[in-house]
């Protein structure tokens, strides 16, 4: 796989799994802020529905004072009705201001009943009322209480339902709002226990039976919310709140209804009214209310901690996935700047002084790191590259001037006698092989010795050089020529008869007597040469066995009178 295509896919590769992570972090960042809110909503509406169901239940308590009125209407007891009803209403706009701003329009229908219950109840209350309090039944007293008796379950199950979806989105404020729950329910069972003498304080009768056993029925319920909201756990506000709630309600406000009872059980008149009882029984129950409002700032607390960490915590994994984001494709293309790109020029460059072509430098050798180092030493390869290319080509040049001067003759330029053997041979194995004929031709200068000694060496010299041009110019591609030594010449044709041999050295004759010589000085100078041909067919073409033929040929076209060809018989 190539470097770059390998640094690709490891980057995806490594970009996936970091982003991968990091949406990972991000995400559970982001669900926990996101529950942390959730369950801070949730609280607020439990919040408002619990208030909701405290002021129905401190509804009752004006609700029984004005149904208790002994003679005619008190103006003073149905003014403290209005204000209690204008603070249930408050609380009942509150709770759906919350649902408004929450998500749940299912969660609204919860208040439907409520509403028409309360409406009901109100109605009720209203009516008995209207009428004197002489003729009001303890029946009708009962009904009409009862079903102010019914609205707080109502609330308390909204608040419940608000509870579970605060439990549900947030989890560790469990424990608080169940507490809550219980102060709540507490708060209720004790108006509920104060609720029970209403009848027996209005109608100035002892408890009827049922009334005893109800009322035993609510401080045991009573007792168990009590032990309930008692935590062992519970320090700091929440100690001192829990010590009220026992020192003022279950102190005091028990102490008040055990004192009714008492006189009930006595067959003694009682020593209060409804209204007194409302007005020294309802404010020991305050407390319990601190305490509810307690644990839910506990747990608003926690989840207002919570929430603020876990958005402390979704900004840190952005910022850190962001950072960690940008630092790896620096960290990427500086590698991939830094060494992947320097290290593929480096390969080229390789491959290019691989392959002999030294033009370019791989550059960037004033780096000063590692991958400076290595486009240093390829710096260096290419230079020792080039000098040892230089080198090598005048060694090339200087063995091709030795080889030409090994196999030239050095006066006229054409081959040399060892050229001339080394070339021929090839043509005679060939001749051997094939049974091809092959043909020699000797030629020799006559009254050489005359030019040298009439004309001075140098001339001589001249009429050999004249001579090797003119007879080179005549001869073909294929036709050897060499100097075989002196003022003596051969030639081998091409594969000929002897005849063709024969005509070849007629013509050089021809050319060489007919043609002037100019000599350096400018003199002209005609010379003659005599010519020996010999052939040979097949096996029997041996070099020393041809020349020596025509040698003695040569020699018969001295003998004959020069300036002739004669061929070996
Ligand atoms: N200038 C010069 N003369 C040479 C060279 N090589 C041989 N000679 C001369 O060539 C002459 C050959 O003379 P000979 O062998 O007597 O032959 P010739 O005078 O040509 O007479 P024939 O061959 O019988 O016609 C000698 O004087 C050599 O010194 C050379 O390279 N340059």
């Amino acid at each position: 796989m190539k470097l770059t295509r390998l640094l690709s896919l490891s980057t995806a590769v490594l970009a996936l799994l970091v982003c991968g992570m990091l949406g990972h972090i991000t995400r559970n960042a982001w669900l926990r802020y996101d529950a942390t809110g959730s369950g801070l909503q949730a609280l607020r509406l439990t919040h408002a529905a619990m208030v909701a169901a405290e002021k129905l239940s401190f509804e009752r308590g004006p609700v029984n004072a004005v149904l208790g009125e002994r003679f005619t209407a008190d103006p003073a007891r149905r003014e403290r009705l209005q204000r209690g009803r204008a603070a249930t209403d408050l609380a009942l706009m509150q709770l759906e201001r919350e649902l408004l701003a929450d998500d749940g329009m299912t969660r609204q229908t919860v208040l439907a009943p409520l509403r028409a219950a309360l409406d009901t109840a109100r109605h009720s209350v209203d009516q008995l009322a209207a009428v004197p309090p002489a003729e009001r039944t303890p029946e009708q007293l009962k009904q009409a209480i009862e079903q102010m008796f019914g609205l707080v379950p109502l609330a308390l199950d909204a608040a419940a339902s608000y509870t579970q979806a605060s439990e549900l989105a947030y989890p560790r404020i469990t424990r608080a709002l169940i507490k809550a729950r219980y102060a709540v329910e507490l708060r209720e069972y004790a108006g509920r226990l104060g609720s029970l003498l209403t009848v027996p304080l209005t109608t100035r009768q002892p408890l009827t039976p049922a009334e005893y056993t109800r009322l035993q029925m609510l401080r045991g319920r009573i007792a168990q919310l009590r032990q309930q909201v008692q935590a062992t756990d519970s320090g700091g506000n929440l100690a001192i709140v829990t010590q009220r709630v026992d020192d003022i309600y279950f102190g005091e406000g028990l102490q008040l209804v055990t004192d009714i009872e008492q006189a009930s059980r006595a067959g003694r008149a009682y020593d209060l009214d409804t209204a007194q009882l409302a007005q020294r029984y309802v404010p020991t129950m305050t407390p319990i209310l601190a305490l509810r409002d307690e644990l839910l700032q506990e747990a608003q607390t926690q989840a207002q901690n919570d929430h603020e960490h876990a958005r402390r915590e979704l900004w840190i994994a952005t910022l850190s996935g962001i950072a960690i984001l940008l630092s790896l494709t620096l960290l990427l293309l500086i590698v991939r700047r830094r060494v992947i790109v320097p290290l593929l020029r480096a390969t080229r460059a390789v491959i290019r002084l691989g392959n002999g072509d030294y033009s370019r430098d791989s550059g960037g050798s004033q780096r000063a790191d590692e991958i400076g180092d290595m486009l240093r030493a390829l710096a260096t390869l290419r230079t020792n590259s080039i000098e040892r290319q230089q080198l090598e080509l005048e060694r090339q040049s200087l063995i091709d001037e030795l080889r030409l001067r090994a196999n030239t003759d050095y006066l006229t330029g054409i081959l040399n006698r060892r050229a001339f053997v080394a070339a021929s041979n090839q043509r005679l194995q060939r001749a051997r092989d094939c049974r091809e004929t092959l043909a020699v031709l000797l030629f020799d200068i006559d009254h050489f010795k005359a030019v040298n000694d009439a004309h001075g060496h140098e001339a001589g010299d001249q009429v050999l050089i004249r001579v090797a041009a003119l007879v080179r110019d005549e001869l073909r591609d294929g036709e050897i020529l060499a100097r075989h030594g002196g003022e003596e010449f051969v030639v081998m044709p091409a594969y000929c008869q002897l005849e063709q041999a024969c005509a070849l050295a007629e013509r050089l004759r021809l050319a060489i007597a007919s043609v002037p010589l100019t000599l350096a000085d400018g003199q002209l100078l005609r010379v003659t040469a005599s010519f020996g041909v010999a052939s040979a067919t097949g096996p029997a073409a041996a070099l020393d066995d041809l020349l020596h033929a025509a040698d003695l040929a040569l020699y018969s076209a001295k003998r004959k009178g020069r300036n002739r060809v004669e061929s070996a018989a």
